[in-house]
């Protein structure tokens, strides 16, 4: 039986992914070298510090320990002036509606608890900025976290928050790294973007506006052959 929801933050609730794919380039271009976006795809889930590892392995930086906090931090500041401009006017499509579709189970009879697993140490102030920071049963982000993801910790932190097990959960993701740590935390994981990028996940739909929370669980039972 699912019991729970645990929603990754950026480019799953809004669209923050395209925030840090700029500020992140503006911070290589600084360096002399570009990405593209299929490299920013590794970046998708991984902490703040293992991105920077990543770019700077990318454009054959080495760098001493202070000068990669100053990028990391210059990076932030650039990534948070877009942040500020946000509103509750940024919420994905189909997102409001499907909250509001769990609401509704719960009136029905089944409830789920949600909760959100962001790596992102920004996760409150975004929250915040959107409106969406009351909605959630738990919230863990990038300050109670040891490992990003592919590594399980921040949804299995999550699940025990809630109080539920692993297998009572779905997992909403658009990162490669979020979906591998769904599957490694034994929870059904729901793909929002490409089935060629998210090619893990246990269903892929481009976004909130093409899924219910009924397709779900049929879709849930259909992949488990279990009777939820
Ligand atoms: O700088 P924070 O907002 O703390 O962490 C961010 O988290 C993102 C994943 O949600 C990841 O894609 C970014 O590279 C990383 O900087
Ligand atoms: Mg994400």
């Amino acid at each position: 039986m699912i019991k729970a929801f645990l929603f990754d933050l950026d480019g799953v609730l809004v669209d923050t992914a395209v925030f840090h794919y700029q500020a992140w380039r503006r911070m290589a271009n600084s360096l002399g070298f570009d990405f593209t976006h299929e490299f920013n795809e590794t970046l998708k889930g991984v902490s703040r510090m293992d991105s920077l590892d990543r770019i700077l392995a990318l454009g054959g930086v080495t760098l001493p320990a202070e000068r990669k906090l100053e990028l990391a931090a210059e990076k932030n500041a650039w990534y948070l002036e877009l942040v500020q401009q946000m509103t509750p006017d940024d919420i994905l499509p189909g997102v409001n509606a499907f909250l509001a579709q769990i609401r509704q189970a719960g009136e029905q009879g089944h409830p789920i608890k949600i909760a959100l697993g962001s790596v992102s140490k920004n996760a409150p102030l975004i929250l915040e900025r959107v409106g969406l920071s009351h909605i959630f049963d738990a919230v863990i982000d990038g300050s109670k976290i040891t490992h990003s993801k592919p590594d399980p910790e921040v949804f299995l932190m999550g699940a025990a928050e809630l109080n539920v097990s692993p297998d009572e959960c779905i997992v909403f993701e658009d990162a490669v790294a979020g979906i591998e740590a769904a599957k490694r935390g034994h929870m059904f994981a729901l793909g929002i973007g490409s089935p060629d990028v998210l090619t893990q996940a246990d269903l892929v739909v481009p976004s909130f506006e093409h899924i219910t929370v009924a397709e779900l669980f049929a879709a849930v039972e259909r992949v488990r052959g279990l009777g939820y």
